[in-house]
C-alpha cells in the first residue's frame, strides 16, 4: 500500500487528502494517480467502494491552476445524485488549492445553476441531459476542457445516454485526457472506449470475484406474495443501521416504503419520478440517519456512497449481473463489512445462477426468518437501547418511581413490562403490493464475464480493495464477450466478435474489432423535460 505522499501532489491537495482522513490509497488509487497525472487516457476498473473517485478526483485536481477561469474538466455520471455526491467529494479534495466545482443536473432550478456558472467553476460534474441543456443555451462551453471523466460509463450507456454523451464530446476539444470508471466493464463499454478514447491505459483491480470481499451474501427463497412478510422479520432479525431495500419499479418502492412506513419502520422511497427536491430530501434523511431504511430503484443503484450502510436487500431480483454488483456494492464500502440479502421467487432460481456464475461468487441459500427469530431481533435491539440509556443517561430523576415500582413488583416482570413497551409491537396491518412478474433469465450469447474490458497480460494482481485477502487478476480470457443479443436494450447492442485494446487481445485487434450492432437503440425521442433512457429499459427497467 502507498501512502499519497508518495506521489508527486501538491501540499493542498495532500492536506485536503488527509483532512479526509486517507492514510493509505487504495490499489486504483495507486494505480491511476500516477498514469493519470501524466495525462494519457485510461479506464479504470475496481469494486465498488473501493475509492474510485478520488482515483481520477486527485489526479484532475492536481492538473488545474487555481486562477483559471474557464471550465477546463467535466465529469459526468448517470444519475442526479451521483452528480451532488461526487461533486461533494471533489469539492472537499480541492478546498485547501481554492479549485471551483459545480454540480450541473435535472431537476435543478436551471436559473440557480446559471448563477453558479457565473462564478466560473473550473469542474463541472453533470448528467448528461442537463449538460446538454446548458450547452444549447451557451451558459456552458466546452471548448477548453482538458479532462474528461465518464464515471459509471457503461450505466450510462444503458440508460441510453450514448448520443447525448457523443454530442458532448464532440465540443470537447480533441487534445485532451479521457477516462472512464466503473466497477463493471461489460463489452459495450468497448464502444464508447475506442471512440472516445485514445490508447487508454487500463488499470483493473479486480480479484477472482467482481463484488467487493466484505459483502455476505445471502438468498432466501420466497414466493412473491410472502415478500413483504420476509422483509419485515429480516429487517427486524437483523436491525441495520442503515439499509437500502431495490424494488423493481418506481410503483413496487412507493408501495413498498408506504407499507413499511405503515408497520412502523422508519423508510422512505426514492426514484426518478420524485421531484428533485424530494429526492433531495429523502438523501439527506437518509445520510443523517432519520430515516434507517431506503428502499430505492436502481437509481440508487451506482455510485452512491452513504456510511453505515450496513444491508442491501434486493426486495427484486435485478435484472442483470451488473446491476446486482453495483447494489450490494452500496454497503461493505472503504474496508467496512456489509449484508446483502436477495429474495428470489421459486421462478427466479435461474436468474440468481446466472447472477452467481457471472460474479464468480456463491450466494448462500438461508432460511426465511422465523417470527421467533424476528421477535428475537427486535428484543436484542431493545436490550442495546435500555443498556446503552443506562450508561450514558442521567437517571436519578427516575430513580424514586423506579424504587416505588419494585417495592411492588417482581423485578422480571417489571423489566419485562418496560421491554415491551419500548419495543414498540408493530401493527400487523394487512399488506398487499402489486404483484410483480418474475424475472426471466435471458439468453446471454457467448461467456459473460464482468471482468473485461482489461488489456490482456496487463492486470493487477494484487489485494482487491482493502480488506480483502484474495489475490489479483491475471490475464483475460474474455471470450467473444457477446453480451447478450436480447438483454433490456432491446436485442440491437450487438456484439463484438472480437474486442481488444491495442491490439493485444486474444483473436481481435482493435482496428479488426468491430462493433457489428445497429445503432437503432438510440434513435428515440427524448422524453420531455426529462433524461434519455433507452426504451426497452422504459418498461422493462423502470427506474
Ligand atoms: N484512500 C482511502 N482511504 C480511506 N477511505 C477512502 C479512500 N479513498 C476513498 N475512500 C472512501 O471510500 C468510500 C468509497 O469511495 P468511492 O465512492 O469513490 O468508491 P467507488 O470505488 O467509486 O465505488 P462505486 O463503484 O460504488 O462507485 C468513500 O466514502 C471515500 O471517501
Ligand atoms: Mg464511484
Amino acid at each position: 500500500m502507498k501512502t499519497f505522499a508518495e506521489f508527486d501532489l501538491e501540499p493542498k491537495v495532500l492536506q485536503a487528502i488527509t483532512e479526509l482522513g486517507f492514510e493509505e490509497a487504495t490499489p486504483i488509487q495507486s494505480q491511476s494517480i500516477p498514469i493519470a497525472l501524466t495525462g494519457s487516457d485510461l479506464i479504470g476498473q475496481a469494486q465498488t467502494g473501493t475509492g474510485k473517485t478520488a482515483a481520477f478526483g486527485i489526479p484532475l485536481i492536481s492538473k488545474i491552476a487555481r486562477e483559471e477561469e474557464k471550465i477546463v474538466a467535466l465529469i459526468m455520471t448517470p444519475t442526479r445524485e451521483l452528480a451532488i455526491q461526487v461533486a461533494e467529494e471533489i469539492g472537499k479534495l480541492s478546498r485547501f488549492k481554492g479549485i471551483r466545482s459545480l454540480p450541473i443536473y435535472g431537476g435543478q432550478d436551471i436559473g440557480r445553476q446559471i448563477r453558479g456558472l457565473k462564478k466560473k467553476p473550473q469542474i463541472i460534474i453533470g448528467t448528461p441531459g442537463r449538460l446538454l441543456d446548458h450547452i444549447n443555451r451557451k451558459t456552458i462551453r466546452l471548448d477548453d476542457v482538458k479532462t474528461v471523466v465518464l464515471d459509471e460509463a457503461d450505466e450510462m450507456l444503458d440508460m441510453g445516454f450514448m448520443e447525448d454523451i457523443q454530442s458532448i464530446l464532440k465540443l470537447v476539444p480533441e487534445e485532451r485526457q479521457t477516462m472512464l470508471f466503473s466497477a463493471t466493464m461489460p463489452p459495450n463499454i468497448q464502444r464508447l472506449a475506442q471512440q472516445f478514447l485514445k490508447n487508454p491505459e487500463h488499470v483493473s483491480v479486480i480479484p477472482k470475484q467482481v463484488s467487493a470481499p466484505l459483502i455476505d451474501q445471502a438468498y432466501v427463497e420466497v414466493p412473491e406474495r410472502q415478500k413483504f412478510e420476509a422483509l419485515s422479520r429480516l429487517i427486524d432479525m437483523e436491525s441495520p443501521e442503515l439499509a437500502i431495500v431495490f424494488g423493481r419499479t418506481k410503483r413496487r418502492v412507493d408501495e413498498l416504503s408506504e407499507a413499511l412506513q405503515k408497520r412502523g419502520y422508519s423508510a422512505d422511497g426514492l426514484h426518478g419520478d420524485l421531484s428533485q427536491n424530494q429526492r433531495d430530501a429523502v438523501m439527506r434523511k437518509f445520510r443523517d440517519g432519520s430515516i434507517d431504511v431506503l428502499v430505492a430503484t436502481d437509481v440508487a443503484a451506482r455510485g452512491l456512497d452513504v456510511s453505515g450502510v450496513t444491508h442491501v436487500i434486493n426486495f427484486d431480483l435485478p435484472q442483470d449481473p451488473e446491476s446486482y454488483v453495483h447494489r450490494i456494492g452500496r454497503t461493505g464500502r472503504a474496508g467496512k463489512e456489509g449484508t446483502a440479502w436477495s429474495f428470489v421467487t421459486p421462478r427466479e432460481i435461474d436468474h440468481l445462477r446466472l447472477i452467481e456464475r457471472v460474479t464468480r461468487h456463491r450466494i448462500t441459500r438461508k432460511p426465511l426468518p422465523t417470527m421467533a427469530e424476528a421477535i428475537e431481533g427486535k428484543q436484542r435491539v431493545t436490550a442495546e437501547r435500555l443498556m446503552d440509556t443506562l450508561e450514558n443517561a442521567e437517571l436519578n430523576e427516575y430513580k424514586g418511581i423506579a424504587i416505588q415500582l419494585l417495592e411492588q413488583y417482581d423485578s422480571v416482570q417489571l423489566l419485562s413490562a418496560a421491554m415491551k413497551l419500548l419495543t414498540g409491537e408493530k401493527k400487523d396491518s394487512e399488506i398487499q403490493l402489486t404483484p410483480e412478474e418474475p424475472i426471466r433469465v435471458k439468453r446471454r450469447g457467448g461467456k459473460h464475464d464482468l471482468r473485461s474490458g482489461r488489456k490482456p497480460n496487463g492486470g493487477y494482481s494484487g489485494r482487491g480493495g482493502y480488506g480483502s485477502g484474495s489475490g489479483g487478476y491475471r490475464g483475460g480470457n474474455r471470450e467473444g464477450g457477446n453480451r447478450d443479443s436480447g438483454s433490456r436494450d432491446g436485442g440491437n447492442r450487438g456484439g463484438y466478435s472480437s474486442g481488444g485494446y491495442k491490439g493485444n487481445r486474444e483473436g481481435g485487434s482493435r482496428e479488426g474489432s468491430s462493433y457489428r450492432g445497429s445503432g437503432d437503440r438510440n434513435k428515440f425521442q427524448r422524453p420531455e423535460g426529462g433524461e434519455r433512457r433507452a426504451p426497452k429499459r422504459e418498461d422493462s427497467y423502470d427506474i
